[in-house]
């Protein structure tokens, strides 16, 4: 394969961290408490499940970049471990991995203060385990918090699916599927609905998984949707995805199908510029950043494919895939995607300072189901 391959650093960073780490600046220490506090008002998005299901490794590897076989080291989740990471990420939200084995019903465990802030329960079930008590408990879950707030999106895992075959999987999914939404026919939630998923650590598919569940939490996502549609229709451009750089979680795309392959494509095409950037992107004494205004990246495969990373935001990079002979125009590309990048900061912008006054609001209200996004800063515009 022949890439031509250019990134390009100019030292005016702004703002994301100096130096680019692995963990991306998310190597706070944990904030381990029982009980969520009052002052926990950003949105949240639950990771629930049974012991060792997979919940601290998804969270693990979709945010914090850690190596899928590094998990196998994890050990076991004992508090409420809460992740915060609106100050490296386009999505302002926290995220909750819970103990598999804590009773959260516990009467002195106050479940309604952390359903009534939730905006996506993310139900994590291991498919290589005999999941009849995972189910037993899923159900349980979102019944509970379903009457606490109905508004939440309720969305399960049915994780490690990496040791199962093809027709195992679907055979699984369409098994777990039928059993849960009996469940709830028998206790009256026919309302209450589940959304399924099947995913791996060892593929894209927990990328794939969580965009999707973030997604449903932006209220934008219409808009930017029609704004990628006319993007990629006037620039002959084949699909787009408007990534967030720290995840690879991929927030919007235009509304041609999505394939797995463009999307790890795309995902691999991050990786290579971020890490490129690390190593050879920051100034000699470290400072810097590995992905500012400036950040840009060409790759050209060896079957005329084309493609092409731009910065977008401080959190979020357009990726295009294209034809070569598409990208002989790169002028009128680089004229659509200057009018592309100015409305979405322009969206973000209202939708920041709409949401100010929101920002007062009692934990539990409705608009907190909905995912406070990292607008854009005015100066970058
Ligand atoms: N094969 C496979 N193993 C996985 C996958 N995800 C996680 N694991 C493994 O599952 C085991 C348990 O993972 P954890 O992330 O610690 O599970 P947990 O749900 O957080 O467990 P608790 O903290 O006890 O609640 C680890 O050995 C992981 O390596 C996956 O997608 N495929």
């Amino acid at each position: 394969m022949s890439i031509q391959y250019v990134v390009e650093q100019l030292s005016d960073s702004y703002g994301v961290a100096d130096s680019f780490p692995k963990d991306f600046g998310y190597g706070e220490e944990p904030d381990m408490e029982d009980s969520p506090s009052p002052s926990d008002s950003k949105p949240r998005i639950l990771l629930m499940g049974l012991r060792r299901s997979g919940k601290s490794s998804i969270q693990k590897v979709v945010f914090h970049k850690m190596s899928p076989n590094e998990t196998l080291f994890l050990e076991s989740t004992n508090k409420i471990y809460k992740d915060d990471i609106s100050s490296s990420s386009f999505v302002n939200f926290q995220i909750w991995d819970f103990p598999g084995q804590v009773d959260f019903f516990d009467p002195t465990f106050d479940y309604e203060m952390i359903f009534r802030g939730t905006g996506a329960l993310i139900f994590v079930i291991d498919a290589q385990d005999d999941y009849v008590e995972a189910l037993g408990r899923l159900h349980l879950t979102v019944s509970r918090a379903y009457r606490v707030n109905p508004e939440i999106n309720f969305e399960v895992f049915i994780h490690k699916v990496d040791g199962l075959s093809d027709d195992h999987k679907i055979e699984t999914q369409r098994d777990i599927h039928q059993r849960a939404n009996d469940d709830l026919a028998d206790a009256n939630l026919e309302k209450l609905h589940l959304s399924f998923y099947l995913t791996s650590i060892y593929d894209h598919s927990i990328f794939e998984a969580f965009s999707k569940v973030v997604q449903k939490l932006i209220p934008q996502l219409p808009t930017l949707e029609n704004l990628l549609n006319i993007f990629i229709s006037n620039s002959g451009i084949e699909k787009a995805f408007l990534f967030d750089v720290v995840s690879k979680i991929y927030i919007a795309t235009d509304s041609s199908p999505v394939d797995m392959q463009s999307y790890e494509l795309c995902c691999d095409m991050i990786d290579v510029v971020i890490d490129v950037s690390c190593i050879y992107g920051l100034r000699e004494d470290g400072s810097g950043s590995a992905y500012d205004k400036e950040s840009m990246a060409i790759i050209k495969l060896n079957n005329t494919t084309v493609l092409y990373l731009k910065e977008v935001t401080k959190f979020l990079a357009l990726v295009c895939i294209l034809r070569e002979e598409s990208f002989e125009r790169k002028g009128l590309i680089d004229y659509n995607f200057h009018c592309f990048r100015k409305a979405i900061h322009e969206v973000f912008e209202v939708g920041v300072s709409a949401q100010r006054p929101l920002g007062s609001q009692a934990v539990g209200s409705p608009c907190n189901k909905a995912v406070a996004l990292n607008g854009t800063p005015r100066n970058t515009v």
